[in-house]
């Protein structure tokens, strides 16, 4: 079985995959003091309350938080003996490589939702994620990464708010009432929610003009839902969609890499 580990800067999530399912998906905050023991102690915890025989073999793992790297690869080691695949790394291939300038390097949840966007709906893809920020993938008719956009996330704005501006409490991004706030919650719920809906609005048709091809648009990450509630942004969500890439670039690998 495979384990694949979504380490993005705020959460990190493991999913076990049995080759047609996942069996399972835990979620833990990023840290990168965490050890490989650490991580061991949290999965095999709840592996056991989930009562999953989970006989892992491999290990792939896409981190935005280069650091964390380090001790995600022990624990594969020492719990798994297995070495890693880490998305990005020189020995992982790509199903197909990304066409960007040379010398940048694309952020591997990125590489990763394309692969497995591509996979399911074939190219000319926007891919619209909402993580710590929000990242829009464009993704050619061959599958190629080919660019995209980079905005601050939902939850990062809030935060700034709250941290910026004395009178401005913490508050949860939630889908307003109307648009006009009468009271200051309500104000700035309106800002983000709108706010956002007109930027993935804007930000998607803007790059619809610049491709000369329709594009089909993929909203994933866990806040897709709630802002597809407030306008048609999306012709398809998909919760899994990091995950199921980082499938996909396994089996890839198996087939024609090093594995
Ligand atoms: N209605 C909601 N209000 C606030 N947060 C929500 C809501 N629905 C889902 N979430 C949050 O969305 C997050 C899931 O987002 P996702 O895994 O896509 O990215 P992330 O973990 O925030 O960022 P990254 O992957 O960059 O670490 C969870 O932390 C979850 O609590
Ligand atoms: C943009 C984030 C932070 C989104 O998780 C990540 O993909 C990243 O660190 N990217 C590196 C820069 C790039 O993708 O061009
Ligand atoms: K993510």
């Amino acid at each position: 079985m495979l384990l694949c580990i979504d380490c993005g800067n705020t959460n990190t999530v493991f999913s076990v995959w049995d080759g047609s399912q996942f069996l399972c998906t835990l979620r833990t905050s990023t840290e990168h003091q965490r050890t490989a023991d650490q991580y061991y102690v949290w999965y095999s915890t709840l592996i056991a309350h989930h009562k999953i025989d989970a006989m892992i073999t491999d290990v792939i793992i896409s981190s935005t938080v280069p650091r964390v790297v380090f001790n995600l690869r022990v624990f594969a080691d020492r719990y798994f003996n297995t070495r890693p695949l880490v998305v990005g790394r020189p020995d992982c291939l790509l199903p197909v490589p990304p066409r960007v300038d040379q010398g940048t390097s694309v952020g591997p949840d990125r590489l990763v939702n394309t692969a497995g966007a591509y996979d399911r709906h074939g190219g000319d893809l926007i891919v619209v994620d909402f993580g710590t920020a929000t990242t829009f993938d464009v993704v050619a008719e061959d599958g190629a990464y080919v660019g995209g956009v980079i905005a601050p996330g939902v939850n990062l704005s809030l935060e700034a708010l709250h941290a910026a501006a004395a009178a401005l409490p913490h508050v949860d991004v939630t889908k307003p009432q109307a648009v006009i706030g009468t009271n200051t919650v309500a104000c700035m719920q309106s800002g983000i929610f709108w706010g956002y809906i007109g930027l993935v609005r804007g930000i998607t048709d803007r790059i619809r003009g610049e491709y000369d091809r329709p594009m089909q648009i993929i909203g994933t990450g866990g806040l897709a839902p709630l802002f597809a509630t407030g306008d048609v942004l999306f012709d398809t969500i998909e919760d899994d969609l990091t995950m199921h890439g980082l499938t996909v670039i396994h089996a890839y690998n198996k087939e024609n890499g090093t594995l």
